[in-house]
């Protein structure tokens, strides 16, 4: 890490900064935000002194405590996030795009603000992720179920669809107390259990780790709700939408007068199959069937990226009426035919008449599209034309989802590239925030050292030695003045010279007293020493009052 530190200063020794730009992504949304919500300006002396009160008594009530929370109600209910009702207003996203015009005509070793942070869509996408996980319904009515609390309905209407499962169906969003993760629970009202050996049929879907499948935790019964519904337990995907939500529920838009067509890409079509092929595959390797392949099962948890929801549910509620694995198996593949064939027509109706409905997708899409949900909806296929034969043979295959994944080989090598370029984009995002984490991590030390209340009248602390350096060296980097003695906010000073201590360069800096009557030389590589031994002293309980 050092080493690479090393570098990056050395060949770029004068990180200079756009000032406009920092002066709009930095300084505004830190005020913004400290006005907006009044828990950030409330005058928090010693934050873990509430949190130790209330593990105390929580403990002696024999409650588990609760490690994020700051008092004691909220161990329960809606009050688990802290300040909750705050957290209701959205955060203001503007406030951290960046503004044009951007500067093109910049020296290779200038930067703007925006090279130093990951792209702003991507960090909007995490941020609002973030938002919607710790979103709670204050003064909710909804109970605690077993050991998850804060539940937050998902569902967007009331009218419930009885088709699919046989019985009303409710999600929502809840937290676990076992391990503070955020899950959901999907609940079937009015669910009465006649057989235990039912629920356990969810047993073989808890192996089921496959990344296009919603991965089931657990299943049980609960009278939480007053009725005897039955909780299925699966992973939570921040704002997720259905198949349905994402791409049939649209208004169109109009371009010059004329409505624009929502057709979904063949490359997004083909992403999806190759995505749910896969899933199945691993459902069917483990000797079950997924059941519901639907417009309203299949959830798109970030762009092009879907997963199979609501497995496990039909082998419970349909235990007994056993049906043959290899007819269920069978059907996973005609329903999926049937999906891409409402996506493809843009028509959640398009399986009313589907000769019409595939010469839609014959004009529309590749000959190989078309072939490939012909072949899924027929009942006993015959071998498929433009698509590969598995196994070059021209006998007719079996139509299982092996053959199926022969078959459509050069999508998946295609879907497979498309996945290590969006790794490769996402890695150096990553990159990028490691290069943060490294300077953060030297910021906290210093602000550990700096300014201790409990030293605060004792000048030997922070006026003398190495320490009295690190002060000024805090304030060289974040308290200097320009020529007007206006602050000086210049986000790329502050890199640099984080850059300069991590590396331990021989450059040196001037640092001023506060009284300006006294001018200190030293390098950068002292203040990476002083800033190790000050830290260690402070660690090891050296540093005394
Ligand atoms: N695992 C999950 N993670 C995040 N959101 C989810 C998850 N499962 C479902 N959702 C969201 O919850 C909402 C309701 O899901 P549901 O499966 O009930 O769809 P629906 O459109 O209401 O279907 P139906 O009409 O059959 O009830 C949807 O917006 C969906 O995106």
């Amino acid at each position: 890490m050092e080493t690479d530190a090393e570098n990056t200063s050395e060949a770029q020794p004068n990180v200079t900064l756009c000032s406009n730009a920092l002066t709009t992504d930095i300084d505004e949304p830190v005020s913004d935000n400290i006005q907006a919500d009044p828990s950030v300006t409330a005058p928090v002396l010693n934050p873990y002194s509430s949190y130790n009160s209330s593990s105390t008594s929580l403990a002696a009530a024999g409650q588990q405590a609760n490690p994020y929370a700051q008092d004691a109600s909220s161990i329960s209910g809606t009050a688990y996030y802290q300040n909750a009702n705050a957290l209701a207003q959205p955060p203001q996203y503007h406030l951290y795009f960046p503004l044009g015009p951007y500067r093109e005509n910049l020296l290779a070793y200038q930067k703007i603000a925006h090279n130093f942070f990951i792209p702003d869509d991507l960090r909007e996408e995490l941020q609002r992720k973030a938002e919607a996980a710790r979103q709670v319904l204050p003064n909710s009515a909804l109970p605690e179920v077993e050991h998850y609390h804060t539940l937050v309905p998902l569902d967007t209407n009331n009218q419930r669809n009885v088709t699919l499962f046989g019985y009303p169906s409710w999600v929502y969003k809840a937290v676990s107390s076992k391990d503070g993760k955020t899950y959901i629970l999907r609940r079937l009202e009015n669910y009465r259990l006649t057989n235990e050996k039912a629920i356990r049929s969810v047993q073989s879907w808890k192996r089921i780790n496959n990344g296009g499948v919603v991965k089931i935790h657990d299943a049980f019964t609960t009278r939480a709700f007053g009725d005897s519904s039955l909780i299925f337990v699966t992973d939570y995907f921040p704002r997720s939408k259905t198949l349905a939500q994402e791409h049939l529920n649209y208004t169109p838009s109009y371009n010059r007068g004329r409505p624009m067509t929502n057709q979904i890409p063949e490359a997004t079509l083909w992403g999806y199959i190759t995505q749910i092929a896969s899933a199945l595959k691993a459902i069917h390797s483990n000797g079950l069937a997924a059941r519901v392949i639907n417009l309203s099962k299949v959830i798109v948890t970030s762009k092009n990226r879907v997963r199979l929801n609501g497995c496990a549910i039909l082998d419970v509620t349909q235990h007994d009426i056993p049906r043959p694995l290899q007819e269920l198996q069978a059907e996973d593949l005609t329903q999926l035919g049937r999906l891409i064939l409402c996506l493809a027509n843009n028509n959640q109706n398009a399986t009313l008449n589907i000769q019409k409905s595939l010469e839609h997708v014959g004009r529309t899409c590749s000959l190989q599209l078309k072939d490939c949900v012909t072949w899924l909806l027929t009942a006993a296929p015959a071998a498929p034309t433009t698509l590969q034969s598995p196994g070059g043979t021209n006998a007719t295959p079996e139509k299982t989802i092996d053959t199926f994944l022969q078959a459509i080989t050069t999508q998946i090598i295609n879907t497979f590239d498309n996945t290590l370029h969006a790794n490769d984009i996402i890695a150096s995002a990553l990159a990028l925030e490691l290069e943060n984490g490294r300077l953060f991590r030297i910021v906290s030390k210093l602000n550990f050292i700096t300014e201790r209340p409990e030293f605060d009248h004792n000048p030997l602390w922070a006026e003398t030695g190495e320490r009295y350096y690190l002060k000024l060296f805090r304030d060289f980097l974040y308290h200097s003045v320009d020529a007007q003695g206006k602050p000086v906010t210049d986000l790329g000073h502050v890199i640099a010279a984080l850059n300069k201590v991590d590396a331990g360069s021989e450059e040196k800096c001037m640092l001023v007293s506060r009284d300006e009557q006294n001018v200190l030389m030293v390098s950068y590589r002292d203040v990476k020493r002083m800033v190790e031994s000050c830290f260690l002293e402070l660690v090891k309980g050296g540093a005394r009052r």
